[in-house]
């Protein structure tokens, strides 16, 4: 008896059918049963066969693919090839494409395709496809918003007759591999210009994307780092964060503000004497000048950064207002451990203070001698670069204290700086930790700072306007309420920095030109 062998492929599996087995099996039963003289004609209609000879049947004739429904009629009146039909399974993520109106056709087109998507994956829907019908509604003469809910209410497959574009692109080849360190807030919810909030992104600043595609001007596609392999949605581009702020200066738009707003600290000011509100005014203003004359912080490339043993330290830079702590916490940790933390003596021309030591607190000097550096408070502050390189050069972590302004020159990939923003904690817990850390200093005989009210005001006021204009460069931002909590996040944050294996830093420390992924991205440019 001959052997009967043929394969089949369903949707990718292959099924070897194989009538030898069968017979092999079938025969001795059939011999048993006496039916020696069982012509051919008898097996092919027991039923086991027959079964056998459907599946191959119905394999052979793809019955086991889904129907598509009918072509319409009027599909017959177009290009043949132009129309396509396409069914897609709905499931709870969202199809992950936008539609819009084209402007001169009316015809409502795919504008953007989601990296990731449903609709990606299935590689039948592209930018440009003009979608005729949804689930066999005509979309003639509708607006996009129409349109959403025909499909947020289909269930199961949806079925999307296409007029694909005509440039129909390869959009892998055009996917960027590209990581961004946000340098703003951006929250869709609060963004009334997002194609669709669904699609949309929503980060902190600080956050690492990787940016898939900056084809679109207005819209770039990316996702969390991490996220990688998943559906990319939409966040503004360079180009639109960079339109946006310079219309509605001096805030960032559509995002969270790290620090307080000032209606917290308003009603205490209400009464106060004017000279604090033209101050206030008056900083303000300058500030608006300064963001009004530079291109407002958008993103910046970042490339991971593996630390080797052999590496230094990264620079530890604390910024912060006036009064806030810097010092203390920078005192607090050598003490801690001196081995591994090292101060770099920072110039000052401001009067030394009670108990404060030449050489140890400041190096205190004249205006004369130090007005290279930078201008804070009516005084002067500074740090010479070359004690810098000796701390590090002994190993240890240099813990350095300047003004913002003055961080973009170790902005380099010799220091390799983290930034870390001191900030102070609301008016109420700086009068408390402040008032109540006046007896403990004195018990313990170190020096004591009286603050007076304006004092918690201007420290407020000033630590709003640097998170402001320098928060861009800011890798993290540590609240100096109670002095021992702050102390503890400090030095856990230092330690997880020295030990972190991979560390997102500016693509310009390690590479002396841009990416080939940056480059692309037209107009994008350093932001200090
Ligand atoms: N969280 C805190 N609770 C109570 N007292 C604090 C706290 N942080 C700092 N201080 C005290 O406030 C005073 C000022 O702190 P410090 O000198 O560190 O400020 P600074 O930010 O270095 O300011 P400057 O740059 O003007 O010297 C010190 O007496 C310090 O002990």
């Amino acid at each position: 008896m001959g052997v009967l062998l043929f394969t089949v492929d369903i949707r990718g599996n292959t099924f070897k059918v194989c009538l030898f087995f069968y017979l092999l099996v079938m025969t001795p039963i059939i011999v048993e049963s006496k039916v020696r003289s069982l012509t051919l004609n008898s097996i092919f209609t027991h039923f086991p066969f027959q079964s056998l000879l459907h599946t191959h049947d119905s394999v052979a004739q793809r019955d086991f693919e889904p129907a598509l429904p009918p072509l319409p009629d009027d599909a017959m009146e177009e290009d043949e090839d132009s129309v396509k039909i396409v069914s897609l399974v709905k499931t709870k993520d969202p199809l992950g494409a936008t539609i819009k109106k084209d402007k001169s056709s009316g015809a409502i087109v795919v504008a953007r395709v989601m990296k990731g998507g449903s609709a990606d994956k299935s590689g039948l829907i592209h930018e440009g496809d003009e979608l005729k019908e949804v689930n066999g509604v005509s979309l003639e003469h509708r607006k996009p918003k129409e349109i959403l809910p025909l499909l947020a209410c289909s269930e199961g497959a949806v079925k999307f007759k296409i007029i694909p574009g005509s440039t129909k692109e390869d959009m892998t080849s055009r996917m960027t591999k590209l990581f961004v360190r946000t340098l703003f807030d951006y929250d869709p919810t609060e963004d009334p210009t997002i194609p669709c909030k669904d699609a949309a992104v929503a980060f902190r600043r600080g956050d690492v994307l990787q940016v898939v595609s900056t084809d679109d001007d207005t819209w770039w596609q990316a996702c969390h780092l991490g996220d990688g392999g998943s559906r990319a949605g939409l966040i503004p581009s360079k180009q639109l964060h960079e339109r946006r702020v310079a219309l509605q200066r001096p805030r960032a738009l559509f995002g969270h503000q790290h620090s307080k707003p000032a209606g917290d600290r308003r009603s205490f000011r209400l009464g106060r004497k004017s000279r604090r509100a033209s101050k206030t005014a008056k900083l303000r203003r300058w500030s608006s000048e300064v963001h009004g004359t530079i291109c407002p912080p958008t993103y910046i490339e970042v490339v991971p950064y593996h630390k080797e043993p052999t590496d230094r330290h990264r620079l530890i830079v604390l910024v912060g207002p006036s009064g806030v702590g810097v010092n203390e916490l920078k005192r607090r940790l050598v003490i801690s451990d001196p081995d591994l933390y090292g101060v770099s003596v920072p110039y000052t021309t401001r009067e030394k203070r009670i108990r404060e030591k030449e050489g140890v607190n400041y190096h205190f000097v004249s205006v004369q001698a130090i007005n290279k550096y930078g201008q804070y408070r009516g005084n002067y502050y500074g740090s010479n670069l070359d004690s810098v390189q000796r701390v590090m050069a002994e190993g240890k972590v240099c813990l350095l204290d300047v003004h913002p302004s003055n961080i973009k020159h170790v902005y380099t990939s010799e220091f390799k700086p983290y930034v870390v923003f001191v900030k102070p904690p609301r008016i109420e817990e700086l009068r408390l930790t402040r008032r109540r850390a006046k007896f403990v200093c004195e018990e313990d005989c170190k020096q004591v700072r009286m603050f007076s009210e304006e004092d918690f005001e201007d420290m407020i006021d000033q630590a709003e306007m640097l998170d402001s204009q320098y928060g861009h460069l800011f890798d993290k931002v540590i609240v100096n309420g109670d002095i021992a909590t702050a102390f503890r996040e400090l030095k856990a944050e230092l330690k997880k920095v020295d030990n972190l294996e991979v560390q997102w830093v500016p693509a310009v420390w390690m590479h002396s030109t841009p990416t080939k992924a940056w480059r692309s991205c037209s107009s994008l440019t350093g932001w200090i």
